[in-house]
């Protein structure tokens, strides 16, 4: 299968430091597969994710989306169309109800739908959020609902990739396993490519590639 997602000799460093956080790294993502990004704290696992979602720029090399490079399809335009971003901090409007974050996300990204009411409300069902509390404000839902919330923005969005930084970093076991599941499904049966960076091994080992960044390098564990 083609990649989706190819970083190609990417290598990335902070100015306030004298040696690269990783160097020449080569990794391809494909559709409908569910990654995990492991290693140690510090190890530039968030670094790494912000350079796929266009956030910020290679030092050098280059990441490549659907066989063009980010600096063809411009970093705006990729950000808008092609990746969705989940956080752990949820990134929800936090003065909006679930329904109004999902809305607003669709409007913003001109994500189409026949009714996208209907639609974005169908998808809380999905995700678990009940019919009384699609309209109340997100600050009054728990942090597992929050999340659930953030990952069906990422839905409703239609972008091929989605990325998430430590999106269980909060949560107790039940909503963390939740949480996997939707990410399952996003990958398995809506065919996206799901990458997460996560330090819990049992949230690692439930994804179908787990690639560990250790010593300035990437290795594939699975
Ligand atoms: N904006 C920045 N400017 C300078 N250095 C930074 C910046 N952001 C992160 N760093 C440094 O880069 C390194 C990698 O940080 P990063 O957040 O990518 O690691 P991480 O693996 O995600 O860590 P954690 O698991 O603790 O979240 C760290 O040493 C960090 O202090």
């Amino acid at each position: 299968m083609t990649a989706m997602l190819e970083t190609k000799d990417l290598t990335y460093w902070y100015n306030s430091s004298n040696q690269p956080l990783f160097k020449d790294v080569n990794l391809s993502f494909e559709a409908g597969k569910l990654y995990a990004i492991v290693g140690r704290s510090g190890s530039g696992k968030t670094t790494f994710l912000s350079l796929l979602a266009g956030l910020d720029k290679p030092k050098v090399g280059d990441i490549w989306y659907q066989g063009q490079p980010l600096k063809k399809i411009g970093l705006t335009n990729y950000r808008r169309h092609d990746v969705s971003v989940v956080f752990q901090a949820y990134n929800l409007f936090t003065y909006m109800s679930p329904l109004n974050n999902l809305m607003t996300a669709m409007a913003i990204t001109n994500s189409q739908h026949q009714d996208d009411k209907q639609y974005a409300t169908e998808i809380l069902t999905r995700v678990g959020i009940a019919a009384e509390d699609v309209n109340r404000n997100v600050t009054h839902l728990s942090g597992g609902q929050q999340q659930r919330v953030a990952i069906a923005r990422t839905m409703v969005c239609d972008a091929p990739l989605v990325v998430a930084d430590e999106p269980t970093g909060n949560l107790d076991e039940q909503n963390t396993q939740s949480i996997i599941e939707q990410f399952q499904q996003l990958a398995h049966s809506e065919g996206k490519c799901v990458i997460l960076v996560t330090h819990e091994s049992d949230v690692a080992a439930q994804c179908d590639e787990q690639i560990k960044l250790a010593n300035n390098e990437f290795q594939s564990i699975i």
